[in-house]
């Protein structure tokens, strides 16, 4: 697996027991695996049709330094497979580990079309 970025957990990331907030740490993983799905599909239009289980491993906390590691599982006609790791940059710690998030190729009408995609290209 490789991380591709990083981000700074700041006081507006936190929930009131003062860790970062779920709900904050899906939207950027949403946006991370997103964007290598655009890489791997070459496509500007595509969306996000399943996200599997999410385990929550260990809190990251103010100060923090998470990074974002994805990794492609499989390749389909209309859609691709990835995995997603976030982990803290300094220790390494687990923080959140995700088995398989679908992103779907569409056309203007939301249709699903075929990407093309067969191998890595993030
Ligand atoms: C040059 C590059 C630069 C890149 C730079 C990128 C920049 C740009 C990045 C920003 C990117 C923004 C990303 C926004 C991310 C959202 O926020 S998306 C918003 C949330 N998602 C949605 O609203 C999606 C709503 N769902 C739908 O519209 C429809 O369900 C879909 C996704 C079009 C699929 O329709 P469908 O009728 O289920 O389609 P169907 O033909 O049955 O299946 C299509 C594919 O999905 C698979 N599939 C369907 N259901 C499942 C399931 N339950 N489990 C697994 N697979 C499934 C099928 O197996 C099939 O795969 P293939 O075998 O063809 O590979």
């Amino acid at each position: 697996m490789k991380y591709y970025s990083r981000r700074l957990v700041k006081h507006e990331h936190l929930n009131p027991a003062g860790s970062l907030f779920g709900g904050q740490l899906l939207s950027w993983i949403d946006e991370e695996a997103a964007i290598f799905a655009g890489c791997q599909m070459k496509s500007r239009s595509h969306v996000t049709k399943l996200i599997s289980e999410i385990n929550f491993m260990t809190p990251a906390k103010l100060g923090d330094v998470i990074e974002f590691g994805l990794e492609l599982i499989s390749t389909g006609h209309t859609s691709i497979t990835v995995r997603c790791e976030v982990r803290n940059k300094q220790t390494l710690a687990p923080i959140v580990s995700i088995d398989k998030m679908v992103f779907v190729n569409v056309n203007e009408a939301g249709l699903p079309v075929p990407h093309g995609a067969t191998a890595n290209a993030a």
